[in-house]
């Protein structure tokens, strides 16, 4: 059976930053949803590169479809069986697919959830956009995209892993190594 940590949090929280560290310190897999997309979009021969660059640029969540089998098939080539899925799932279409597809494969540890304010948040990607990053999202026209997304459509998420008891709420607005001197701690509750 694999295991899996979902790790969700709002655009540029410093959910990647983090997966980072928890790959160096407890050897698992990250996959981040959203860099599978991108990779799948720099395909010359992909189906849907072109769509999933329309999703990303305005902020949409990419058909469940899709996302999910990029992760299925990241997981079976990795041979691994301890993944951090970063940015997954962001939706109750997200939720569902999973479900349908993963359920009975996989077990959920718990699911990480890095909360830090919007102003923060923007102000991290639109730094890493003008550092570089490429990325056809990080500009203040996508990122007021994502937010929305991300409050109507991934917070909803959030609130359901609460319900269920699973989430586990680390304050991100804090330098990326004190950040992470909580998250060892819920890792280490879970050994
Ligand atoms: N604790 C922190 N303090 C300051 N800057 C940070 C912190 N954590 C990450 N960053 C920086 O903020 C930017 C966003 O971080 P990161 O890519 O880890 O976030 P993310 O949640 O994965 O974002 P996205 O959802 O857009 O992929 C990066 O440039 C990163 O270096
Ligand atoms: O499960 C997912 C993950 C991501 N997307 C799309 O990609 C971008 C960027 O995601 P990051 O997590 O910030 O790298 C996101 O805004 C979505 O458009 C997705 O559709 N489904
Ligand atoms: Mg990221």
């Amino acid at each position: 059976m694999k295991n899996v940590v979902f790790v969700l949090g709002a655009p540029g929280s410093g959910k990647g930053t983090q997966c980072e560290k928890i790959v160096h310190n407890y050897g698992y897999v990250h996959l981040s949803a959203g860099d599978l997309l991108r990779e799948e979009r720099a395909k010359p021969n992909s189906k849907h590169g072109e769509l999933i660059e329309d999703y990303i640029r305005n902020g949409k969540i990419v058909p469940v479809e899709i996302t999910c089998s990029l992760l299925k098939d990241a997981m079976e080539k990795s041979g691994r069986e301890h993944f951090l899925i970063d940015g997954f799932p962001r939706s109750d279409d997200n939720l569902r697919g999973w479900n349908r597809a993963m359920s009975n494969e996989v077990n959920l540890q718990f699911v990480l959830y890095f909360e830090c304010p919007e102003d923060v948040c923007v102000g991290r990607c639109l730094k890493r956009g003008s550092a570089g990053s490429g990325r056809s999202d990080d500009n203040m026209e996508s990122l007021k995209k994502r937010f929305k997304t991300y409050v109507n459509d991934t917070m909803p998420i959030i609130d359901h892993y609460q319900s269920l008891n699973l989430l586990r709420k680390i304050d991100a607005n804090r330098d990326a190594d004190e950040v992470f001197s909580d998250v060892k701690v819920v890792f280490e509750a879970a050994k």
